[in-house]
């Protein structure tokens, strides 16, 4: 089965969200397949983050709807995260006088058991060593690149497949953001679904199954990574060349 022709594990339909009487997003709708890798890019401040904070509850719904496994989406964020729906937010959000374990052990909050947590834990190490070496660790003493990581680790102790990760490049060297990617190629790899925003295109040009260009809350164009780098207007038109 190729991906498109797996079940949407998100289905997004026509969402109009936004904060107040502010209208972000203006009606959007695509479908992401099991073990898919999207991207949704775009300059900043047009709506990528308010996306993310729609699909995991943090924003309200004014119109449209999302569903999760073929089932219309709960309205509460703890709910949402409990059908395996994983949002790694923009910046680091760790909490700094926290170790890292500390700061990873919040992410399990949902989870039913010591013994998932210990599991979850483990296989967060295995990913991310550094932060096994750091656990012990305050957040606030840890790298750029290694709170980036500790991020995604709090990201993945909620035990999500359906993982949604806001611009893991944000104010990284370029080195460290290579790294960052690594590690999300991964997790990609180990059948987890992903929807991340980014502002960089070629970012994701190796990795992303598909794109979405989100310009002022609406998607003016999807495809393949490799036919939005080729179109020159369109970089030129939506991401400043
Ligand atoms: N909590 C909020 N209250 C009111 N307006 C907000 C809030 N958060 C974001 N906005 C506004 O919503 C619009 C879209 O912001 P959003 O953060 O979704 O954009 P973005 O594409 O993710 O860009 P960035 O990467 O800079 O965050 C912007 O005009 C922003 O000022």
């Amino acid at each position: 089965m190729t991906l498109s022709e797996k079940p949407p594990v998100l289905s997004l339909s026509n969402i109009v969200s936004g904060y107040r009487e502010l209208t972000v997003l203006k009606g959007i709708s695509f479908d992401v397949a099991a073990g898919a890798f999207v991207t949704v890019v775009g300059p900043n401040g047009h709506g990528k983050s308010t996306l993310l904070k729609t699909i995991s509850g943090l924003v309200p719904l004014k119109q449209g709807s999302i569903g999760i496994n073929g089932s219309p989406a709960p309205g509460q964020p703890h709910a949402i995260a409990a059908l395996g729906v994983a949002h790694v937010p923009q910046g680091d959000m760790l909490f700094p006088e926290m170790s890292v374990l500390e700061n990873l052990l919040m992410g399990a909050y949902l989870a039913p058991s010591r013994a998932e947590i210990d599991r979850r834990l483990d296989e967060v190490y295995t990913l991310l060593p550094k932060l096994a070496d750091r656990r012990h660790q305050i957040a606030s003493s840890l790298s750029g690149g290694e709170r980036r990581m500790a991020g995604i680790g709090r990201g993945l102790m909620m035990g999500g497949e359906i993982l949604l990760i806001d611009e893991p490049s944000l104010g990284l060297a370029p080195l460290v953001i290579e790294q960052v990617y690594g590690v999300i190629a991964e997790l990609s790899r180990s059948g987890r679904t992903i929807l991340l925003v980014e502002e960089n295109p070629a970012r994701v040009a190796d990795l992303a199954d598909h794109l979405h260009l989100l310009d002022d809350g609406e998607i003016v164009w999807s495809g393949p990574p490799a036919e939005l780098l080729a179109r020159d207007e369109l970089l030129a038109t939506y991401l400043g060349g």
